[in-house]
């Protein structure tokens, strides 16, 4: 298996990042045009969201055809280019392989429409249960029922996700040898990494049934099967070469199954996404609401992951933002009144734990969410239908926009803010999505704010190569129910790195523990200048240091 420690993964967007064409949809080519960009901030490996064909009712996420790629985003020769171009910059590509679902415009789901029993089986399809009600009580994760009627037969087919993503029956194993061939496919193109969408809900139960809950989760997710599944398809594809980089997105999962997914002894995949940590605005759990986060849980379950994927061997991938999230900074911290300082201690936080981290389009130079008022500026499909559940549970519609600008998907799918030129140098057409208001003062080539938040994850990068230590050192809290500062410490050998960072504007003091102010302090990295290490540690407005200790 690859070594993949030393490795810091960049997500780029493609329909946000840059637009050469002019269409307003960002492409492969202006993925190509910004290598440079990437290269200089000293990533290794490049995760681009779905740009095979595809309807775009869930953005990408709903492929019509897992082998091709979508005329608005380029043609052969632009992917083979930009995998020829990332090599020669040290960079390889990441693919997004949706196999829990198709799009209904995909060629089986169609075939299987007209009749062909052959692709029915590909689906979940169902008879209504003998009391008329739905084949399962279950409910599809962007809203409504997770069953939907199959043309004009008697059936209806499962969708956890929107109703024009159809669930495939991995139980078939001609599903599976389909999708093994996909892998394939674009492993001998020269891919050398997947990040695989919500590859734990793969495996439903045999016999599906009405859920207690009325949610059904437990009815497909991380089932028992789903760990045999994700081993054959590593045996099947990527796990017949030793240098290919896997990730999985695991939706609602534990660190038991965290670490099964991730432990190498088991051959399923290098690391994965968990998503508790960014649950802790969800008032009573639920994501459509606002709520200020809840610090200690945050610490309380980052905690739990690190100690727990170590100690059975697992392997977290690290990140705060993704094309799902809302803006880290936005949610997290000030960025209107400390944007440098926010950024920067959200960044180190991440980059210093045990994993590997992902940087999510425009973090690296403080882009925020946007500010948009109108339901109509946003695309998102999850979004739109939050907009109408809110509706009919009597929501005003200030409040629901209040909702809207914290939660929706597109916070985060704004174009990147490359200038301060129209539409952010981002397109000379008209964008896809709106560019935040901010871009004049946000962007690559802002000197005051955006460029010294690059600089700084720059230099986060450079240091996890240099330091052993932040790729493989132990992880331990240091006063865990501390209210407002997240630190922690890394062991290797007889070597450790503390880390200290402030979430809060007003500041704030820690209590360094004997053993470790005894030792002999290297200032590392801080976003307040260099400093000495004291027993009784003042730290500043979202501010962040690591110090080397001896
Ligand atoms: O919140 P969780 O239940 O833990 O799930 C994690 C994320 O899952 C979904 O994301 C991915 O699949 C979707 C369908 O293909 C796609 O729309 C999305 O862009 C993918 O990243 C879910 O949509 C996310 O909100 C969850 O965060």
């Amino acid at each position: 298996m690859a070594n993949f420690h030393d490795k810091v993964v960049y997500q780029a967007y493609p329909k946000s990042f840059k637009d050469t064409d002019g269409n307003g949809v960002g492409d492969l080519k202006g993925v190509k045009e910004k290598l440079p960009y990437l290269a200089d901030l000293g990533v290794d490996m490049l995760w681009l969201n779905p740009f095979y064909i595809s309807p775009q009712n869930d953005n990408g996420y709903d492929v019509a055809d897992y082998t091709s790629i979508d005329p608005l985003f380029g043609t052969w020769e632009d992917f083979d280019s930009l995998v020829e171009e990332a090599n020669k910059h040290g960079i390889d590509l990441m693919l997004d392989m949706v196999l829990n679902h198709t799009s209904t415009e995909h060629e089986w789901f169609q075939k299987a429409l007209a009749g062909e029993e052959k692709y029915q089986d590909y689906y979940i399809l169902r008879e209504l249960q003998e009391d008329g009600s739905l084949p399962t009580n279950w409910e599809s994760k962007f809203g409504g029922k997770a069953w939907s009627k199959f043309g004009d037969t008697d059936k209806y087919y499962l969708h956890l996700y929107d109703v024009t993503q159809a669930d495939l029956d991995w139980r078939n194993p001609e599903v599976r040898e389909e999708l093994y061939k996909v892998v394939n496919f674009w492993l001998e193109k020269g891919v050398k990494g997947f990040r695989f969408d919500v590859i734990n809900v793969i495996g439903k139960d045999e016999e599906l049934k009405d859920a207690d809950d009325g949610v059904g989760k437990s009815h497909y997710t991380d089932t028992p099967i789903v760990h045999e599944y994700i081993h054959e398809l590593n045996q099947r594809t990527y796990g017949q070469y030793d240098d290919i980089i896997t990730v999985g997105e695991m939706s609602s999962t534990t660190v038991e199954h965290g670490i099964k997914y991730s432990n190498p002894d088991r051959e399923e995949m290098s690391m994965i996404f968990s998503f508790h940590h960014l649950k802790v605005d969800y008032k009573e759990g639920e994501k459509w609401t606002t709520m200020p986060f809840d610090f200690l849980e945050l610490k309380r379950i980052l905690d739990e992951w690190q100690v727990g994927m170590d100690e059975g061997g697992g392997w977290n991938a690290l990140f705060l933002n993704n094309h799902d999230q809302p803006r880290a900074n936005s949610r997290f911290g000030d960025p209107e009144n400390y944007p440098v300082e926010t950024s920067t201690m959200l960044a180190q936080t991440i980059h210093f734990l045990r994993g590997t981290p992902y940087i999510y389009q425009g973090e690296e130079i403080g882009m925020t969410n946007p500010d948009f008022d109108d339901i109509d500026d946003y695309v998102d499909v999850e979004t739109h239908n939050a907009y109408k559940e809110l509706k009919e549970k009597g929501l005003s519609e200030d409040e629901i926009m209040d909702i809207i600008k914290a939660k929706s998907r597109d916070t985060s799918r704004t174009p990147m803010q490359w200038d301060d030129s129209k539409h952010a140098g981002f397109t000379d057409g008209e964008p896809w999505l709106k560019v935040a208001e901010n871009y004049k003062t946000i962007n690559t080539e802002n000197e005051e704010n955006s460029r010294k938040i690059y600089n700084y994850y720059k230099e986060l990068i450079r240091l996890r190569k240099e330091y052993p230590i932040i790729q493989e050192g132990d992880y331990e809290a240091l006063e865990l129910d501390h209210p407002s500062i997240f630190a922690y410490v890394r062991t290797l050998d007889n070597e450790k790195l503390l880390v200290l960072n402030h979430f809060y504007a007003e500041e704030d003091s820690i209590t360094i523990p004997d053993e470790l102010a005894e030792m002999n302090a290297t200032y590392l990295i801080g976003n307040s200048g260099e400093r000495q290490l004291e027993s009784s540690f003042k730290m500043g407005p979202y501010e962040t240091i690591a110090f080397l200790l001896k």
